[in-house]
Order: C-alpha cells, then sequence, then structure tokens
C-alpha cells in the first residue's frame, strides 16, 4: 500500500516542539491520513490550532493514556470514522520531575508507578486497542532513548521505563506478528523539547554528543520522522520488534 492511501494515529503532539508534530509534518508531506490524540481538555485548543493550521481537517480525539477506557475510547471512535488503520505512532513518556534530578536510589514508589504506567504500559494498553482495528501490514512505532541502555546521568527512573519499554516492543512484535502488525522503536538522540526543559546540563550533554558522537553533531527531530516514515512504509516490511538508534551514532561509542 502507498503511503498516500495509508491513515496512521499520531499520539504525543504537545506543542510544535513535539518530535510527534515533526513526525506528523513528514507523514504529512507523503499524503498520510492523521489522527491526533492528546493528552487532555488543556492541550485539545493549542494541538488543535497546529493540526487546523497545517492538516486541516484531521481527527483530534482526547486520550490520557493512564485511563484504559479513553485509550479504548480513541481507538474506538476513530475507527468509527476511518474503518481501518495502518499504523499508530507513540511518542508519549513522563516522569515526576524530581525523579529526574535526584539519585535514582531515592526514586519512591509512585514515581517509579507513573514513569511505567506512561511511559511504558501505555504501549501495551495503545496496541491492544489498536491491533483491533490495524490493517495487516500495519505498523506501530514507539520512541524510545539510550538511558535505557546505559547510565544516562539523571534520567533515572525514565532510563528503567524505556528498558522496559523496549522489551514490550519485543513481545508485543511477537504477539502481533502472526497478524503481520510490526512493533518497532526508535532511540532518539536528545532534541530540544518540551520534554527536554528544566533537564540538568542538557547544553554541555548537547556539545559532548556534538565532539563525540561519529556524525560529529546533534540529532534533528526531521531525522527521527524519517525513519518513522520508513517503519510505516512497507520498505520496513521486514524489520519488527527492532530498535533503530538515530543518534549520530552516538550509542556506539565507550568513550
Ligand atoms: N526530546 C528528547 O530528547 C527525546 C529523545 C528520545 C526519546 N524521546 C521520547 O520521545 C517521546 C516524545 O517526547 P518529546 O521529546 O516530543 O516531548 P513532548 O513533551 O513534546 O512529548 C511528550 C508527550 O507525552 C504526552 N503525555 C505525557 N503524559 C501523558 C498521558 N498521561 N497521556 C497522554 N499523553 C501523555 C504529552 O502530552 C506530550 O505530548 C517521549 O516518549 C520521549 O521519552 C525524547
Ligand atoms: C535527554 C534527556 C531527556 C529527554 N528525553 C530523552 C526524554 O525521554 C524526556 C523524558 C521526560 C519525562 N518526564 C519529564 C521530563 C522529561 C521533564 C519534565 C517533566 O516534568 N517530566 O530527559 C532527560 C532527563 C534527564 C537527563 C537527560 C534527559
Amino acid at each position: 500500500m502507498k503511503m498516500k492511501d495509508k491513515k496512521v494515529v499520531i499520539m504525543g503532539v504537545a506543542n510544535k516542539r513535539s518530535i510527534a508534530w515533526t513526525i506528523a509534518k513528514a507523514l504529512h508531506q507523503q499524503g498520510v491520513k492523521l489522527a491526533f490524540t492528546y493528552q487532555g481538555e488543556r492541550l485539545q485548543k493549542s494541538v488543535g490550532q497546529l493540526v487546523d493550521a497545517e492538516m486541516p481537517g484531521s481527527l483530534m480525539v482526547e486520550c490520557d493514556v493512564t485511563d484504559d477506557m479513553q485509550i479504548e475510547t480513541a481507538f474506538e471512535q476513530i475507527n468509527e470514522v476511518w474503518g481501518s488503520l495502518d499504523g499508530v505512532v507513540h511518542s508519549i513518556g513522563f516522569a515526576k520531575a524530581e525523579d529526574l534530578s535526584e539519585a535514582y536510589v531515592n526514586t519512591s514508589r509512585d514515581g517509579y508507578a507513573l514513569a511505567q504506567d506512561i511511559s511504558a504500559y501505555s504501549l501495551v494498553a495503545v496496541s491492544r486497542e489498536a491491533s483491533k482495528y490495524l490493517t495487516a501490514g500495519g505498523s506501530i512505532v514507539t520512541m524510545t532513548y539510550m538511558g535505557s541502555e546505559r547510565v544516562i546521568p539523571n534520567y533515572n527512573v525514565m532510563g528503567v521505563a524505556k528498558a522496559a519499554l523496549e522489551a514490550s516492543v519485543k513481545y508485543l512484535a511477537h504477539d502481533l506478528g502472526p497478524s503481520n502488525i510490526r512493533v518497532n522503536a526508535i532511540s532518539a538522540g536528545p532534541i530540544r523539547t518540551l520534554a527536554a526543559k528544566g533537564v540538568k546540563d542538557f547544553n554541555s550533554m548537547l556539545s559532548v554528543i556534538e565532539e563525540r558522537s561519529p556524525l560529529r553533531r546533534g540529532t534533528d527531530p526531521e531525522e527521527v520522522a524519517d525513519t518513522t516514515v520508513f517503519l510505516l512504509s512497507h520498505m520496513s516490511r521486514g524489520i519488527t520488534g527492532e530498535v533503530i538508534h538515530v543518534d549520530s551514532g552516538y550509542n556506539i561509542m565507550g568513550m
């Protein structure tokens, strides 16, 4: 199926800096029909304005991923209008700010559970609901970060959640493969978004990456968006359960 005939749900646009927004623009350029889910009433207006400016007529559905009913209802509503689905982009992650600056050993039980719930479990629930409507050849893409594999100071509980997310990608790929639905993750280098706001030493992290990564530069959201288009397309039909690093190669370095 050509990209221009595909219908894809984008989860995780908060503002114009969101990685999910850059992904949406890239898919729109390929003629893909888009639906957006947003985290709550508060975001409906701002996300709606972004969407109406660039892709008027796109479906907009509220979905707080801590609520199973909202996930179920969101995909039902989208399916009622579309009749089927070809892809889902899951670009959602959250932990309490205080759990991203203190020592990891001080992480609270509820802080740990919240990070896991939003950043990892939500992909399981989203995949369960989406798979009811995804066509054969369908594709689910989520966003992860190298903090799952190695210690990135302060990433803490989010690193543990991303490790769970990446293991989930493999188990979901195993479950959904027989239905010819693929599940993959993109491990992106640091990008200046709302989720990167207030991160201690973010600038020094970026300069270390520019000095040490094989490509000697940081990661642009457009690069992540292009790889997402690839993972949603026929071109990646043989790839599932995979984590693809789009990080100027930084993850291969030991020093
Ligand atoms: N920015 C980076 O450096 C970077 C690098 C690698 C991976 N990532 C990952 O990319 C994804 C998108 O992050 P971003 O950088 O675009 O920041 P962002 O803040 O723009 O996006 C995060 C999104 O998660 C959504 N979200 C949070 N809690 C939610 C909930 N309960 N229900 C529904 N949605 C909820 C927010 O509304 C927001 O749209 C996240 O998974 C993040 O971990 C980011
Ligand atoms: C890179 C990098 C990121 C970006 N990234 C990969 C992310 O995955 C963002 C994760 C994140 C999740 N939840 C919150 C925040 C960031 C900050 C604001 C908030 O209240 N909650 O976040 C870091 C946190 C610490 C160290 C490095 C990083």
